[in-house]
């Protein structure tokens, strides 16, 4: 295993493979031993392993690994539409299309490479997007992975439009845990949420952390930039600081009575749990030559040093 390296030859570790499919997918390695892998179909992160090598995302083992489509599990960005109550596709196109590496891109705003592989990726809307969703964007994907293992997204949608537009946006994250039962959400409690299971009706939070006993799906509005998710039995919290992202979603499918979902196992609800980071609420709004950043840092800590 290499040694720590404060500064990192970022480009020395990345590799660029095929998939099944044939479509390209990047591997980034640090210097201690984690990886993450990124598909340029649809931009998903589809594997994120620490430096014993144990994958930490959930991917179903009944995937179907069929393009277009994104494949259920991993990190997905989800653009322009979450939830299928728009006109286009659930959870939008973005996660369903290839996307392209961006070899020079424009430069981030108070972004250190230090210590981190990346890779950034680009989506453009094809002819045929324009006839589902007409308005002209450039979509850019930073994936990073850091010294310590962390992960993060950083999205930029710029309006090269005329005229404004409105998305919703989020990054669809299954964790992978021990036992869904088992595991407690800190830094929702007291929030207001809208209940997807109740035509998005608003509740308020009563509990002090977010258990689990049966399917929960909501969305989170105003929710802290700073998100646990304790699994005791694996003796690992994993702790989410977006930017930018509002909302917070929370869902399980548990025995998945209420949903028909061929590429998902009957007891898979078991071993995942998704927390995306979201815009969901109140849509992002871009006036022509506008850009929005959204960010999120996904770090797994010992249970012991779960700081908020
Ligand atoms: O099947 P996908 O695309 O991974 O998304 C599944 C679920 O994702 C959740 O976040 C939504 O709130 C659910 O309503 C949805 O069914």
């Amino acid at each position: 295993m290499g040694q720590y390296a404060p500064i990192w030859d970022h480009t020395a570790a990345i590799e660029v493979t095929k998939d099944w499919n044939g479509i390209d997918q990047v591997l980034l390695r640090n210097s201690q031993g984690a990886s993450l892998r990124v598909s340029l179909q649809g931009g998903q992160v589809t594997s994120w392993r620490n430096d014993r090598g144990e994958e930490l995302l959930f991917n179903s083992s009944k995937s179907i690994f069929k393009s277009p489509k994104a494949t259920r599990g991993g990190i997905s960005v989800c653009f322009p539409q979450y939830g299928n109550g728009g006109s286009l596709e659930q959870l939008g196109f973005a996660r369903n299309k290839i996307w392209t590496i961006e070899d020079d891109p424009p430069s981030l705003y108070s972004y250190d490479p230090q210590g981190k592989s990346f890779i950034d990726l680009l989506l453009k809307p094809s002819e045929d997007d324009l006839k589902f969703w007409p308005h002209g964007f450039e979509f850019r994907l930073r994936v990073s992975l850091a010294s310590d293992g962390s992960l993060s997204l950083i999205s930029r949608v710029r309006n090269i439009n005329g005229k404004q537009f409105s998305f919703s946006f989020a990054y669809h994250t299954y964790f992978s845990v021990s036992d869904i039962s088992e595991i407690r959400i800190e830094g929702l409690e007291t929030l207001d949420y809208l209940d997807n299971l109740c035509q998005k009706e608003r509740f308020t939070e009563q509990g002090d952390a977010i258990t689990f006993e049966s399917e929960i799906d909501r969305v989170y509005v105003s929710s802290p930039n700073r998100i646990a998710v304790l699994d005791h039995e694996r003796k690992r919290t994993y702790l989410i600081r977006k930017e930018g992202l509002p909302d917070t979603v929370v869902w399980n499918p548990w025995d998945k009575k209420s949903k028909a979902m061929a590429d998902f196992g009957d007891e898979e609800y078991k071993q995942m749990l998704c927390v995306d980071g979201a815009a969901i609420e109140k849509p992002i709004t871009l006036k022509p030559g506008e850009e929005w950043t959204g960010r999120v840092e996904l770090v797994v800590v010992p249970s012991s040093f779960c700081d908020l």
